[in-house]
């Protein structure tokens, strides 16, 4: 037993405990390996933090990462007044009661969740799910560049009949279109990522958790597998999204043994991650929150790094040492029967280096505007692909994502020879005070719309759309100049 005085006085950074769930741990040496930073866990440094602790992290966590000799055993608060207990540490981000949402029958597109989503989510949950990098460019270039591309509708075909399957990383989906891996559902919904494989699984469509679900990727499995047997079929699949750990190759491989004993379909290997992007929207409110909580501001950099310097990588939350060469042991650990799918691309170049190696497909992001800033949309790497390396679509498969929210944004994509598209936060904010009825009703208008619209352009099966049916002129525009030359291989 460790008395709550003793936890008081281990509250810096020098020497850092904190009770979770009535259980003390030191979690001094663990701060700077923390992915939710150091000082997450600083402001609750000599405190009862698990009310932070508990709606971001799946069950098993700290037995997963932290030493056993660093769990110091439940704390005992007999020797202490009432008033000295240590208190959880006070909640300072309640939403304080607002507008009701609505029902969901009266939602009628994907924006609409985010404005529900908005009412109720707490300050610090809505911007961690709607912030973006920088100046926000990327993430507005992803929007933006659906208004540079237009439908060429044919008129007077037979429509009534269509169908949206599409083969996304070997699974046949019911629409071709597959939940993003986006981590910390739990801040949306307690079921969190579970009302995402549920929806999935009932829609027939591929989900594909984060690294960092905050449901265990064990427990999304069991869900998955008893919507099954509801049913009595195979429908919906997990995908597993892979950071590869500071540890690299160790903590890796542990991820995809996990991956396969669990039976996850596909590999999504996220390759533009090597340091978080500054995303300054979490930043000023983490900044805020220790400001108050009297933790003393450092430089995330140093103005002077020294590259001879081994010192933890700012902002290094993942490897930053991934190399093309790592995909050769990533791919003989994960066994050549199931596809690995390279998460985050953004340029030809890339696509062309990755139809090199033994990858089954391309998923071309910039992660929602999360990580490098003036980073194209994906439907603009799609452009640059079909325009100076149309081979490419036949070497590997080529998965988009990034501010997709209509049908009709779907529909484009597929046009320039994207196979799928994923989708982040709209699942994210459908799912936030709704469950799992949010995100159902969520892939219902998409659905919906991508049909309509079908219908209307003339035609009857997805693979049926290509080049004919859009308008790349305003885009165009915008592809890489000088360089075109050598993206065709002519200089
Ligand atoms: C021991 C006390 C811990 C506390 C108080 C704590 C707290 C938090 C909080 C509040 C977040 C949300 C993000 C933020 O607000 O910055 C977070 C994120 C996270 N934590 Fe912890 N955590 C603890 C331990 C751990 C452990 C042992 C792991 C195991 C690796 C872990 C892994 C993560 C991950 C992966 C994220 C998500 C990062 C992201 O996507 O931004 N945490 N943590
Ligand atoms: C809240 C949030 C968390 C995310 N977490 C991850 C993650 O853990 N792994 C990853 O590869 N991508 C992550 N992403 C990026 C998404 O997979 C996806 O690329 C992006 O959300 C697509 O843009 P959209 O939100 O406009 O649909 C996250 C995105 C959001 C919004």
């Amino acid at each position: 037993m460790v008395t709550s005085a003793d936890v008081r006085s281990h509250a810096s950074r020098d020497s850092c405990w904190v009770i979770i769930d009535g259980n003390v741990y030191d979690v001094t040496d663990f701060l700077d390996h923390h992915p939710g930073g150091a000082n997450t866990i600083l402001r609750h440094a000599g405190k009862d933090a698990t009310a932070e602790y508990e709606p971001v992290h799946p069950e098993g966590t700290l037995d997963a990462h932290l030493p056993k000799d660093k769990h110091l055993g439940p704390v005992d608060f007999t020797q202490e007044r009432e008033s000295e207990k240590a208190a959880p540490t006070p909640s300072i981000d309640k939403k304080p009661s607002g507008p009701k949402q609505n029902p969901l029958s009266v939602l009628q597109n994907l924006d609409d969740f985010e404005i529900e989503a908005q009412k109720v989510l707490p300050e610090k949950s809505w911007i961690y799910y709607s912030s973006a990098t920088d100046t926000l460019s990327s993430h507005t270039n992803n929007r933006v560049a659906f208004s540079k591309v237009s439908l060429r509708p044919r008129v007077l075909r037979n429509v009534a009949r269509i169908s949206l399957q599409k083969t996304i990383m070997g699974f046949r989906s019911s629409l071709p279109v597959f939940i993003a891996p986006a981590a910390l559902a739990k801040l949306g919904h307690p079921d969190g990522e579970l009302c995402l494989t549920r929806g999935a699984a009932r829609y027939n469509i591929p989900h594909c958790p984060s690294t960092y679900s905050s449901i265990s990727h064990a427990e999304l499995a069991k869900c998955l597998q008893s919507e099954q047997e509801a049913v009595g079929n195979k429908r919906g699949t997990l995908f597993f999204q892979l950071y590869a750990p500071i540890n690299k190759r160790e903590g890796a491989l542990k991820h995809i043994a996990d991956a396969k004993r669990l039976n996850f379909t596909a590999l999504v290997v996220t390759v533009d991650s090597a340091v978080i992007g500054k995303r300054e929207e979490d930043e000023r409110y983490k900044a805020r929150l220790d400001h108050d909580s009297g933790i003393v501001f450092q430089a995330n950099s140093s103005p002077d790094p020294d590259p001879n310097l081994d010192r933890p990588v700012p902002r290094g939350a993942h490897s930053s040492t991934l190399e093309w060469d790592d995909l050769i042991w990533i791919r003989e650990a994960w066994g050549k029967d199931r596809p690995v799918v390279l998460k985050g691309i953004a340029t030809v170049e890339d696509v062309v280096e990755a139809a090199k190696r033994r990858v089954d497909g391309v998923y071309l992001s910039n992660h929602g505007g999360r990580q490098l800033d003036y980073v194209p949309s994906s439907l603009h790497t799609l452009l640059e692909i079909r325009l100076f390396h149309p081979e490419l679509f036949d070497k590997l498969d080529i998965y988009v994502d990034g501010g997709f929210r209509r049908g009709t944004d779907v529909i484009k994509a597929l046009c320039l020879g994207a196979k799928a598209v994923g989708l982040g936060r709209p699942f994210m904010y459908s799912l936030t005070g709704y469950g799992t009825g949010g995100v159902c009703r969520a892939i219902e208008i998409l659905s919906d719309e991508i049909q309509t619209s079908m219908r209307l352009m003339g035609v009857t099966n997805v693979d049926q759309l290509d080049m004919s049916y859009v308008n790349t002129a305003l885009l165009e525009l915008e592809m890489p100049r000088l360089h075109n030359l050598r993206l065709q291989g002519k200089l």
